[in-house]
This record gives structure tokens, sequence and C-alpha cells, in this order.
């Protein structure tokens, strides 16, 4: 008979959890010749075991023993998402000798660090692909295949909720609730929605991108973080008025010299013409930027259960392989320790729509507090409604070169103090032009 050589422990049997043991138990075989011994999927720990489940699931595996079923395993799966219980089982698997897969980009962002440092306390590996983008592989391309290259920006939409919210709003104009119910129901949300929306899932998966990338520590209270709800149908109408969709977007970046990462997720504006305007639906899409590679782009499905269960399983087989013939995952690197800089120092792009009494000279003073605080315009024109209404008082669109955050800020709020402005209507920073 086969020795049992890879067993596998499922915590967590939700959205993700059943398609990783459907895949398990249906293609044992296949996964079991490809490791070259058997991979088992021995137990899967559930709160209950009375509650409803997929069919594909056998009673007789599960359990709410979950120390006992990490007890008699070599890997442990970790998705029941959430940082507390999920830590204190993730740490209890390491200590009896598992390594571990989880897709918990919440607690990685949060308390990376402590896992790292248990998983080369006890000798285990720890993967986690699942957690940032899905069935994309990019954790491992960014932390493996350019461990050689100095990554400089990683740019992209990682939250597959609020692209399926943001695409809806612009092409059948649904309202914001109702989008985030279908991306609930296609098993995309998370448990609480509201870290989708208020960007908190797309600033814990920036934070590890981040710390892979600059090889510094880069938490999830480190990114500046806004969501989805203050965009209105206006906003959603004035991007495609002038060119762009709204998407929100995860950016990092490594700034000139060294001098410190900045982190930060926000709706932004895409011009249609850049590919990432093109991701639709649930997708994600991010573009690394490498010194030696240049420009990469990685693309697929950034949420669902059954292509984030692709990626769990490429990382138990992963960890089979090593159990197997020998060998460990990369531990965490952070030698470079660069300063984690706050928004303020962020440079990018903006487009400022005005309301402005319709007067000579107003013009001019409008340029004169850009000008006053170092942001250059790169155009300026006179904005019609997306509903073509006009009125007394004329709107402008002011698209400004790059600037700094805190340059921005202040060019805004003396825009706010001139008699000639009655608003400033929005302010949305301009991405990947
Ligand atoms: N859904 C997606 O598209 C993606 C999800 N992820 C991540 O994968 C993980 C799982 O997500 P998902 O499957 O969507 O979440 P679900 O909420 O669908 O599933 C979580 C499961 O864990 C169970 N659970 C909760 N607490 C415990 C506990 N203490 N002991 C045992 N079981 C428990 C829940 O049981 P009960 O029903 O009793 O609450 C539920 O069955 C999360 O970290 C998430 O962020 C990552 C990428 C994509
Ligand atoms: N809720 C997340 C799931 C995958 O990480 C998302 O919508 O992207």
């Amino acid at each position: 008979m086969r020795r049992v050589t890879v067993r596998v422990a499922l915590i967590g049997c939700g959205t993700v959890g059943t398609e990783v043991a459907r895949l398990l138990l249906t293609n044992a075989d296949e996964l079991t010749a490809r490791v070259g011994d058997e991979v088992r999927l021995v137990g899967i720990a559930e709160r209950s075991t009375e509650a409803e489940r997929d069919p594909v699931i056998p009673r007789e595996l599960l359990t709410t023993d979950w120390q006992g079923l990490v007890a008699r395993s070599d890997v442990v799966i970790e998705l029941i998402g959430g940082v507390e219980p999920a830590r204190t089982m993730i740490l209890g698997a390491m200590a009896a000798g598992a390594s571990v897969v989880t897709a918990n980009k919440e607690l990685l962002g949060k308390d990376g660090p402590t896992l790292y440092a248990a998983a080369e306390a006890a000798g285990v590996d720890l993967y986690y692909e699942a957690a940032v983008g899905g069935a994309i592989p990019l954790i491992r391309p960014v932390r493996e295949s350019l461990a050689g290259d100095r990554i400089t920006r990683v740019l992209g939409i990682v939250n597959g909720t609020t692209n399926y919210v943001l695409d809806q709003m612009a092409t059948t104009g649904e309202d914001l609730a109702l989008a985030v119910k279908q991306a609930q129901a296609h098993g995309y949300a998370e448990a609480d929605p509201t870290a989708d929306v208020e960007g908190f899932d797309a600033a814990a998966k920036a934070a590890i991108l981040a710390s892979l990338a600059f090889h510094t520590r880069v938490s999830t209270a480190d990114v500046h973080r806004e969501g989805i709800t203050a965009v209105t149908a206006e906003d959603v109408a004035w991007a495609a008025e002038t060119g762009h969709v709204l998407k929100l977007l995860a950016v990092a970046e490594r700034l000139p010299g060294d001098a410190g990462v900045v982190a930060r997720v926000h709706p932004a504006l895409v011009p249609l013409a850049h590919p990432l305007a093109g991701v639709r639906g649930a997708f994600n899409a991010v573009f690394v930027e490498a010194e030696a590679a240049g420009p990469l782009m990685f693309y697929g499905q950034g949420a669902g259960g059954v292509p984030t269960a692709s990626a769990v399983l490429g990382d138990v087989m992963t960890i089979a392989r090593h159990r197997v013939q020998g060998g460990r995952g990369p531990a965490e690197s952070r030698y470079a320790d660069l300063p984690v800089l706050p928004m303020a120092q962020a440079v990018t792009r903006y487009q400022v729509r005005l309301r402005v009494a319709d007067r000579p000279g107003v013009l001019a003073q409008v340029a004169g507090a850009f000008a006053a605080h170092d942001v250059s315009i790169e155009t300026v024109r006179q904005a019609v409604a997306p509903d073509g209404s006009t009125g007394e008082a004329a709107d402008l669109l002011v698209v400004t070169h790059r600037a700094k955050e805190s340059a921005l800020a202040a060019t805004v709020g003396a825009l706010e103090g001139l008699d000639a402005v009655s608003a400033v209507l929005s302010v949305l920073r301009v991405e990947g032009a």
C-alpha cells in the first residue's frame, strides 16, 4: 500500500474552502502523480458539522476539533478569514510542525511578521498566493521570479468586488448597494463587504505586495485608504465624459533615491486607452515595474471560489513537493527597511472640477492658486455637464501635471478661499497616463 506522505487539513469550508476540497478530492490521483507520493485531504475543520454542505464534501471528513486535525496533518490550509481565531490556528499548526497555506490577506496585512517568524522558528513553509489577485500568479513572481531585479512600482486593480461594482455602475447605471449585493451572490465579497467597499481589503493586499516588492515591512495601517462609497453616479459619468473610467487602484511606489515607500488605495481616473481601463467585472490586473524587467502585467480572475481555489492548490502542491523532495520556500525579506512615508509624499496627476463665477479674470485667479503651490496645469477647459446642463456659473475642469499630494491639498485649500470659486466639485487622481 502507498505510504501517505502529505496529509492535508482544511480549516474553513465556505466559498473558497468548498472548491479547494472539491479539487483535492476529485483530482487526488493526478495531484498524487505530480508530487510523486500521495496527497490526501484528511479532514475539514468547521464550526459545525451539521451545517448544510456541498454534496462533494464527505461528512466523515468534517470535524469541529481543529487542534486534533492539525496534529495529524503535514499541510494546513486556513480559509476562515479574519484575524482571530485564524492567527491562533495558523500558529498552532506551525508549532505542530505543519506548513501553512492561507488566503487571509487581512491577517497577513496586519500581522504578517508574526506568521513569518513562527514559520521560520518551526522550519515550515508559509504560502499565500491566493491572498492577492485570486487566481493570478502574482506573489510568486514578485517574491521569487523578480528576486534578482529591483521593483520600483506596483499599480493595479486588486479587489474584484469593487471592480465589479464600479463596472456595473458605469455600464448598467446600477447603484452601488445593488451591485454590492450581486458581488456577494457571486462569492466575490468578503464576509463583511465593508472590507471591500471601504478599501480595507485592497489596502491589505497593497501592504502585502509592497512588503515583498520593496523588502520593507509595510502593514495595512501604513497604506493610505479611500474606498468607493463616496463615488457618485455623477463621478462615473464625468469620468466617461473626459475619456476615463473610474477604478479602485492600489499603488505602491519606491520613491527616487530610495527616499522611502508610499502605498495607497483610492478611486482613480484611468484613461480609456490604458489596459487597466479594460479590466471588467471581478477581474484583477496588476502592473509590476522593475528596473531590468521593465513593466509586467498580471491579469486574471481576482475573486470567486473556483479561481481562488486554483491558487490555493498551487501552494499546496509546492509544499507537498518540498515535503517529498526536500527544500523550503523563501523567508520574509526586509533587508531594505525603507521608511514608509505618508500620503502627503505621493506624487501623481489630478483632475480638479470647480464651479466658478462666470466673469472675466477668474481663470487667472484659478491658475494663480495652482502656480502659488507649484502645481503645474496641463490643461484647463470649461466643462459642460454630461447631462448638458448649464447655468450662470461656469464649471472648469483642470488637469495637472504630476504634483505632490501635499501641494495639491494646499492648492485646493487656496481655491476654496477664492471668492470666484463657489465650490470645488471633485478632486480625482489620474493614474496610468
Ligand atoms: N471569496 C473570494 O473570492 C476570496 C476569498 N479570499 C480569502 O479566503 C478566505 C475565505 O474566504 P471565503 O471562502 O470567501 O469565506 P466564507 O465566509 O465563504 O467561508 C469561511 C468559512 O470558514 C468557516 N469558519 C469561520 N470561523 C470558523 C472557525 N472558527 N472554525 C472553523 N470554521 C470557521 C465559516 O463557517 P460559518 O459558515 O459557520 O461561518 C465558513 O464556512 C478569506 O481569508 C478571504 O479573504 C481570498 C481570495 C478570494
Ligand atoms: N473580496 C475580495 C476577494 C478576493 O480577494 C475581492 O473582492 O477581491
